[in-house]
């Protein structure tokens, strides 16, 4: 499966923005703040139905404009297109077409066109607190299962439902009965998705760990360990247990939203022991995993957008994540950077590989072929 055009309107700092797209590599290179990942968030929206980050759709809307629009096509299996478009308002509900009908629920979208982006703010995934790495399963999983995430949609809505009656309580019982319905309610998403998160996180490791060795030639060892109070109770003595505390605390302090993946580095917490390279490294194998892992639930090739990768790896490290994705394991690839000549030179030995340059100005990404015209013309 590959992206074959891109066309932007008042997207971000894209006024109106064409991109006929390579469907094995793609480089945007550019200065700090041309664009270039940008373009990646819109490839990202056309995939996922949101950006990357936590902002809101409205600040990808051009700033003085009232709408933008995120145009794509999709080739998938036996040449077939998708196109997809992505309507953004202001102070409206986002529409995405698939084929010229919107969906009811943007839900039914993820999953059909995987992917995986590793970003500069990844790190924080090792740096941060649990929640980002249970967003990282959750991310995963719902990409391969729907049923995961409207479990996990209607548990948080009940977490939310269930931490506003424990502050109404104010330490009080409860004698609507109000909470034990939560607690049951609970009872099958919360089995749900720790069954899901459990069964992951096997071979997410095996996956891990193969990434980490090949991009850090084997020198050093690291793991991972999902923690869960769910994985030596059930649900209902975990509750049951709980629900006195909680009265107290005026808050929920058991369940799956208290999950918690561990990284480790030589057996010791890896953001306490690991150099930045390493993070990265680390990082960056976490997201081929997940790469893998959804390839295979999906039997789709999943897109992959680099976004400023090169930072903090030596020059090995680059070379190795290079080779590893250049191999015909990887499908289409995105991979933004300021060196104009760094991707070129690192891929030299593989002419067999087809490569797409833009180089990005101020919200404009011009092909090679646009660029000489466009510099013999200055
Ligand atoms: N809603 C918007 N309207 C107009 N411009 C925007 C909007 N949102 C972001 N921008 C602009 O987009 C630019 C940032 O683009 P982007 O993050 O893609 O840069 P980049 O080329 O990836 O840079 P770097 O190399 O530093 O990562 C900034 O100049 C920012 O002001």
């Amino acid at each position: 499966m590959y992206l074959s055009h891109l066309k932007l309107t008042q997207f971000k700092n894209y006024a109106s923005q064409q991109l006929e797209l390579s469907p094995r590599l793609n480089c945007f290179v550019g200065f700090n703040g041309a664009g270039k990942t940008n373009l990646l968030e819109a490839i990202y929206y056309l995939c996922m139905s949101k950006g990357y980050g936590s902002m809101a759709d409205q600040y990808n809307i051009r700033h003085g404009d009232q709408v933008a629009r995120i145009d794509g096509t999709f080739v998938v299996d036996d040449g077939l297109q998708d196109r997809i478009v992505v309507k953004l308002r202001k102070r409206q509900r986002k529409v995405i077409e698939r084929n010229g009908t919107a969906y009811d629920r943007i839900s039914a979208h993820i999953g059909r066109y995987p992917v995986v982006i590793v970003t500069p703010d990844d790190i924080s995934l090792v740096l941060e607190g649990s929640a980002t790495r249970r967003k990282l399963l959750d991310n995963s999983l719902s990409q391969t299962d729907p049923a995961y995430l409207n479990h996990l949609i209607t548990y948080n809505k009940l977490l939310d439902n269930r931490n506003a009656r424990l502050k109404e309580l104010e330490g009080h019982g409860d004698h609507t009965g109000l909470i034990d319905v939560y607690n049951q309610q609970m009872a099958e998403p919360a089995a749900y998705i720790h069954a899901r998160r459990r069964d992951f996180v096997g071979p997410f490791t095996e996956l891990l760990l193969d990434a980490y060795a090949k991009i850090s030639g084997r020198r050093e060892e690291v793991d991972l360990e999902y923690r869960s109070q769910l994985n030596t109770q059930d649900w209902d003595t975990l509750i049951e247990e709980r629900t006195e505390k909680d009265r107290v605390l005026q808050r929920t302090s058991g369940g799956v939203h208290r999950d918690e993946l561990l990284f480790t580095q030589g057996g010791h917490p890896l953001r306490r022991v690991a150099s930045q390279g390493q993070l990265k490294s680390f990082v960056l194998s976490l997201k081929l995993a997940q790469y893998r892992l959804l390839e295979q639930s999906t039997n789709r090739t999943p897109i992959l957008l680099l976004d400023d990768i090169f930072d903090k790896l030596d020059h090995e490290r680059v070379r190795q994540l290079l080779e590893l994705v250049m191999s015909s394991a990887f499908g289409q690839l995105f991979i933004t950077d300021t060196d104009p000549e760094r991707v070129t030179s690192l891929i030299r030995h593989h002419p067999e590989i087809d490569l797409q340059r833009f180089l990005v100005t101020d919200g404009v990404a011009r092909n090679e072929a646009d660029w000489k015209r466009f510099t013999e013309e200055e």
